[in-house]
């Protein structure tokens, strides 16, 4: 098992804030969080799910954006990423984060595909010089039914994505990248972390129902069940909203230990990744190297769909 961190600790930062009706105020609230994460010495920052929108089917054809033609890995002030008008998030996006020099995960926004003519819940990070690093469109949908708690179907509206992503935060290592309710899905952090990940990012949006169920106890197992850091960044809490995000940001070490968290209203969550601490958990527990393969498959063999944002560190 070789990890390819350097010994410097990655400042993370997690902005927990709620999305209203107008975009163009949730796109300029984000901008701001993020260039004060930034001044705090943040070089990877995390958006919650849906950051430029409300949550809920009923709104994502109204504020999806088109991507295409995507250029993954270019810039758009190189001619690359879609127009403007089509999609101002991604450019706000791409320009806050070379304005502030870090590495932004951008929550999730609504997409449309007018090839496809689809709709996605789809996260894009960019990198320092404004480059699209990544785009993961969420894998599995929230279709769920409680009986007197929570009714939720994004697949009324959203179609899923097709990938496991891993993307490369340069200097450091690689990300697994998925949202929300794909956290619900170990298969998905596992082949992230068998294929190098060292942190795995979830932008996702609980509720008051499923977030004091299991938001935490998802984060910890994915953590325990891969040695990895785990980051989730919800939206805070708006009791006027349709849907009433759970809050509750947070990050959790390789050895599944809570290292921060958030309460259910806006705010910043500051954690430091220490390459030290997951060496340390792998060594003390070695399960990487103890699979029985010869017992069962390795799901992150055979036919995987991943893409992977920046060359491979195998395990
Ligand atoms: N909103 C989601 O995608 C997932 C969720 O709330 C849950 O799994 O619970």
């Amino acid at each position: 098992m070789a990890s390819k961190l350097l010994a410097k600790p990655l400042k993370l930062a997690l902005i927990q804030l709620s999305a209203g009706a107008d975009k163009a105020a949730n796109l300029a609230a984000a901008r701001s969080k993020v260039q004060e994460a930034a001044r705090a010495g943040a070089k990877l920052v995390v958006l919650p799910e849906c950051f430029n929108s409300p949550y809920g089917t009923k709104y994502f054809p109204k504020y999806a954006e088109e991507l295409t033609p995507l250029d993954i890995g270019g810039s758009p002030s190189a001619g690359g990423g879609p127009p403007e008008d089509q999609s101002p998030s991604y450019h706000v996006l791409s320009a806050v984060a070379k304005e502030a020099q870090i590495t932004l995960v951008g929550g999730s926004i609504p997409e449309y595909s007018k090839e496809k003519n689809k709709w996605y819940n789809t996260s894009l990070t960019f990198g320092s010089e404004g480059q699209l690093l990544a785009r993961h469109r969420k894998v599995h949908l929230f279709d769920i039914d409680i009986p007197g708690k929570i009714s939720f179907h994004e697949s009324e509206v959203l179609s899923p994505g097709d990938k496991v992503t891993l993307l490369e935060v340069p200097g450091y290592g690689k990300l697994g990248l998925a949202i929300c309710y794909d956290i619900r899905f170990p298969e998905l952090a596992l082949i992230a972390a068998r294929k190098g990940a060292f942190a795995l990012v979830y932008p996702g949006a609980f509720n008051l129902t499923t977030g004091a169920r299991h938001w935490e106890l998802l984060a910890r197992a994915r953590a325990v069940d891969n040695q990895c850091y785990v980051a989730l960044c919800s939206p805070a809490r708006d009791m006027q909203a349709d849907y009433h995000a759970w809050g509750h940001s947070m990050v959790v070490d390789p050895d599944a230990e809570v290292v921060q968290q958030l309460d259910e209203k806006e705010g910043i969550l500051y954690a430091d990744l220490v390459p030290e601490r997951l060496e340390e958990v792998r060594r003390n527990i070695p399960v990487y190297g103890q699979r029985r393969f010869d017992v069962y498959p390795d799901v992150s063999e055979g036919k995987v769909r991943f893409e992977d944002y920046g060359g491979g560190i195998p395990w």
